[in-house]
């Protein structure tokens, strides 16, 4: 079986842009003993969110966070991209301080943050025109067209996100972050609001690009299975407030990774029962979720059953 590309030889591949410039593809995310505190929404106090948490992400590696619902995996994500800033500890990029957003580091939102006033074409083309001013018109434009092609979307650049499917509407989302050539990419859930039938495919499509593009990803998902078959690591999270990275799990299944190979891998169905088990042990309703069936119910196999269902 082939592997992929490890993380440290992939961070050393210089990649050329259109615009014929060298771009290394660097993007090392580093989370130093970090906290974050809101003020309570009950409007009194405060309430910390997550505290001490700590993870290093190499060049090019793919990591997931895994954790029940309000342990704070999304305040995270946004402090990576710089839309918010850890109340403690540091938060860098290439060892650089995080002081703000950047296209160097893109975010996929679960509910596709297009711009609806404009074509899934526009959408990438604006994104890239910002992030190489210095490009001629027309390399803009087969820069964009490449990236939409790679997401298998070369037919529909001129229709508006209205008129595009959910799964349409998140490839023209991921042919746009990957066309800026980020060093990180966030991906926020997603693939939370595809059904599951597409999201094999488009997550087969996030692979590819991602091997390509060399990007530093660092995702947040609720699905167990997707995180196994997309991750180098998979962090778990206990529960909030004041939640903590509990462990953070290698995924030594070697690439590519196919559902069909998954579902056949002894490796495969230990991290998953490991995963699960972590999961229902830090519920917050232990006597109503106990049990492998809820928790399978809770953290769907569509990643895997789905596709090979079909
Ligand atoms: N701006 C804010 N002000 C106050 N509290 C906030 C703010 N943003 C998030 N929170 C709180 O922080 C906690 C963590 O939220 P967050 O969305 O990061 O969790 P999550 O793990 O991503 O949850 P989910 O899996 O449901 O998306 C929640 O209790 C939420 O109410």
């Amino acid at each position: 079986m082939q592997l992929k590309t490890p993380p440290e030889e992939k961070a050393n591949e210089v990649r050329v842009n259109d615009s014929g410039s060298d771009q290394s593809s660097q993007g090392q995310l580093s989370v130093r003993s970090a906290s974050k505190v809101f003020p309570s929404l009950t409007g009194e106090g405060e309430v910390c969110v997550f505290e001490d948490v700590s993870i290093e992400i190499a060049n090019g590696e793919f990591v997931s966070i895994i954790g029940h619902s309000g342990c704070g995996k999304s305040t995270l994500l946004n402090i990576l991209a710089g839309f918010d800033s850890a109340t403690t500890g540091e938060v860098l990029v290439d060892n650089k301080p995080i002081k703000g957003p950047g296209l160097d580091r893109m975010v996929v939102f679960q509910s596709f943050a297009l711009m609806p006033w404009l074509s899934a074409f526009e959408n990438v083309r604006v994104a890239v025109q910002s992030a190489f001013p210095s490009w001629s018109k027309a390399n803009v434009i087969a820069h964009t067209n490449r990236y939409l092609q790679l997401m298998g979307l070369g037919d529909i650049g001129k229709k508006m996100p209205a008129h595009l499917s959910g799964g349409m509407r998140q490839r023209v989302g991921l042919a746009r972050a990957f066309a800026v050539q980020p060093k990180a990419l966030m991906l926020d859930e997603p693939f939370a609001q595809i059904d599951a039938l597409t999201r094999g495919s488009i997550q087969d499509e996030l692979v590819r690009m991602w091997d390509k593009a060399g990007a530093t990803v660092c995702m947040v998902t609720h699905d167990v299975d997707e995180a196994i078959l997309l991750s180098d690591r998979i962090a778990l999270m206990t529960n909030g407030p004041n939640a903590r990275i509990a462990e953070i799990i290698d995924v030594d299944i070697p690439r590519p990774r196919t559902r069909e190979l998954l579902i056949e891998s002894d490796d495969y169905m230990k991290l998953r029962a490991r995963i699960l088990r972590f999961l229902i042990d830090h519920n917050r309703r232990p006597t109503a979720l106990d049990d492998t069936a809820h928790a399978m119910e809770a953290y769907p196999t569509s990643a895997i059953q789905g596709h090979v269902d079909s």
